[in-house]
């Protein structure tokens, strides 16, 4: 891994070189070659083992309130986050129909003309939210080959000062786009229900009360990122997301069927074929963070697509910007075994956005560079 906060600092804003070169690609179907920008390090390509043996974990009795169910979900998750924090769930109650039709709206918007993607695009390599292309305003190496389209969801109506879903649907792509912006706002709520139930089963799962977690994100802030993945025939040098751990608390993915997440676990890449009615669920850095290191963040990638366009939509469950993140002393035997040090959720996240690319070793960056910043340390 080659990046570090240095990189990120010094380097001055990446010229556009890599926007034609991918809408190229994206208006013939065919790759013409493959920008230097776009490959990735020998060690980030190694290919997959074979297939990740996670966990699909039933919510249905969970969510009806079943005590044994609960009980035997809760230790289904616990191995996966002991292991490689990944799982997948189904039963999950998120309606069908919602999961088709966001997946299916995300044509509209990433076949929007290039100028009003690019009015629409980040306007600040520290604004998280709308289009980005590769992500080439903001580095200028081992670029993503993907399109994203970002935006924050507020768990709380505006209690955070993110404007509405459909708000930001309206304002930042027109008028004519507020009925997806209804979809989205739903599939968010949806997102929010689900990831706080999820934090409940992660509660009981590490031995604390169940609304431990709860409460510390449901009146926060999360980010909701759809990824489109153009096809990319010079496969085995381009990667649509690097490996990474998302430095968020927890992210619900609702995938296509076309595959290219790969999870790695016992240092080894496992794929992870596409299941119809489940949902990925990864736990991130930030959650890492609140059990002392106990449980792990997930380290995983995308790999590009030789045929097919990719889709995905990502939710990264973020609490309040200024919730101090600390382990329960339940999860610390001493001060001595504190791995981190306390941080609010919006330390790390500028760290991510400001000074540091995330990658599959963000938190123990980011632990330097606090207690390096902190007279007392960690
Ligand atoms: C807090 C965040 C930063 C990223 C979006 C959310 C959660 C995942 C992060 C990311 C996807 C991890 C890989 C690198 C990254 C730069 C990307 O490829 O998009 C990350 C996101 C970001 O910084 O925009
Ligand atoms: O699209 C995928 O399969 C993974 C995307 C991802 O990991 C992310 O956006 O953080
Ligand atoms: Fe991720």
């Amino acid at each position: 891994m080659d990046s570090n906060i240095s990189e990120f600092d010094s380097q001055e804003q990446a010229p556009n070189e890599a926007l034609p070169f991918l809408h190229a690609s994206k208006l013939t179907h065919k790759t013409l070659f493959v920008s230097s920008k776009f490959i990735w390090p020998k060690g980030d390509l190694v290919e997959a083992y074979g297939k990740l043996s996670e966990p699909y974990v039933d919510l249905e009795g969970f969510l009806k309130g079943d005590k044994k169910a609960t009980l035997e979900a809760s230790k289904l998750v616990r191995k996966a986050c002991l292991e490689h924090g990944f799982f997948q769930v189904t039963n999950h109650g998120v309606d069908q129909n919602l999961l088709a039709t966001a997946l299916h709206e995300m044509g509209p918007i990433f076949n929007l003309p290039f100028n009003v993607k690019t009015r629409a695009s980040q306007s600040h390599p520290a604004k998280m939210w709308g289009f980005s292309t590769a992500h080439s305003n903001r580095f200028s190496s081992k670029l993503p080959w993907k399109e994203t389209f970002s935006f924050g969801f507020d768990h709380c109506n505006s209690f955070n000062n993110e404007p509405s879903v459909v708000d930001f649907f309206s304002s930042t792509l027109g008028k004519e786009f507020k009925e997806i912006g209804v979809i989205y706002e739903k599939y968010c709520e949806a997102m929010r229900d689900l990831s706080l139930a999820l934090t409940e089963l992660l509660g009981i799962s590490l031995g604390l009360e169940r609304s431990h977690f709860r409460m510390f994100f449901e009146d926060g802030s999360s980010i909701m990122r759809l990824n489109s993945y153009p096809i990319c025939e010079q496969g085995g040098v381009a990667l649509g997301t690097g490996p990474h751990c998302d430095p968020t608390a927890l992210t619900i993915l609702h995938q296509d069927q076309v595959g290219g997440l790969e999870v790695f676990a016992n240092n080894l890449w496992h794929s992870v074929p596409p299941s119809p009615n489940a949902l990925v669920v990864n736990i991130g850095d930030l959650l890492m963070a609140q059990c002392n290191g106990e449980y792990k963040s997930c380290v995983h990638r995308a790999v590009v697509n030789k045929h097919k366009e990719r889709r995905s939509l990502a939710f990264f469950l973020c609490p309040r910007k200024d919730k101090v993140v600390r382990p329960p002393e339940k999860l610390i035997s001493d001060d001595e075994s504190r791995k981190y040090p306390d941080f609010s959720w919006s330390e790390l996240l500028e760290f991510t956005q400001k000074h540091y690319r995330a990658d599959a070793a963000t938190l123990q960056n980011f632990t330097k560079w606090v207690v390096s910043s902190r007279p007392w340390g960690l």
